[in-house]
């Protein structure tokens, strides 16, 4: 089970948000089409599979590789160690992130994580955040203007560096420094031990990050999945997930 087609099977995060007057749970197109245009299909994952345990872990035997993606909620400060309320919490999203994350972790199951979702991997591995990066006059500004049509809000605003010898510049082919787009107020504090950093920002902020001991949990601060049809990184970065999950399954195999 796992693989439909020869294709690999992969669990996508979804955020909670009101529909009219209802509660429901949406992802956005553009991360399911980023996985199916790399070769994976996607499965979205409803908050209900952490009702009981047993949900969980037996939908985590079935997927091969993990999609945590972005979203305007902000994970509650509690879990890093701070007090205080979030406006735009979505508690019902953290607590699926963080429990599919801990059964991938334990499994070696590929994780790739956007924007929220580098700051949950960062979170569920020790890490802490920064509320309100521009509050800490530290950062060049990494929001983005919402009044602006879609395509200018994605447009990329920032160089990105990587690290020699990591796993991005390995997934790019090269360390060369390359242009992201920035649609986030929060950003990494501490990193935490078990998380290598990745790339940095030119104002030092870090912007991707990979988990140790792990064969493939990489997880960027900006948005791949935006025009991921033509974007080179973007191809490689979701190729190299797809391809991880292909052989995550093919291990799996008894
Ligand atoms: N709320 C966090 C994370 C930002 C984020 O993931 N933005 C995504 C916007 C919607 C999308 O494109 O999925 C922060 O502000 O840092």
């Amino acid at each position: 089970m796992g693989i439909i087609f020869d294709k690999p099977l992969i669990g996508v995060v979804m955020c909670q948000n009101h529909i009219g007057s209802h509660l429901g749970q949406t992802v956005h197109n553009k991360y399911l089409d980023a996985i199916v245009l790399a070769g994976g299909v996607p499965l979205p994952l409803p908050h209900q599979l952490m009702h009981a345990p047993h949900l969980l872990e037996n939908s985590m035997t079935l997927l091969d590789g993990i999609l945590l993606t972005g979203s305007p909620s902000n994970i509650e400060p509690w879990h890093y160690g701070e007090e205080g309320k979030e406006e735009h919490a979505d508690p019902a999203r953290d607590r699926l992130a963080f429990g599919i994350i801990t059964h991938a972790i334990g499994k070696k199951m590929p994780i790739f994580g956007i924007c929220r979702g580098l700051q949950e991997l960062v979170v569920a591995n020790g890490g802490s955040l920064y509320r309100q990066l521009h509050m800490t006059h530290l950062f060049q500004e990494h929001r983005e203007d919402d009044a602006l049509p879609l395509d200018q809000q994605y447009a990329p605003v920032h160089e990105v560096q990587p690290e020699a010898e990591g796993l991005l510049s390995q997934v790019l082919g090269s360390a060369q420094s390359f242009a992201v787009n920035s649609l986030h107020g929060q950003g990494i504090r501490e990193p935490g031990p078990q998380l290598r950093i990745e790339a940095r920002a030119p104002d030092g902020l870090i912007e991707a990050v990979s988990l140790r001991q792990h064969p493939f949990a990489l997880a960027v601060q900006w948005h791949p999945e935006w025009h991921s049809d033509h974007d080179p990184v973007s191809q490689r970065l979701f190729a190299a997930f797809i391809h991880a999950a292909l052989c995550y399954h093919k291990e799996k195999q008894p």
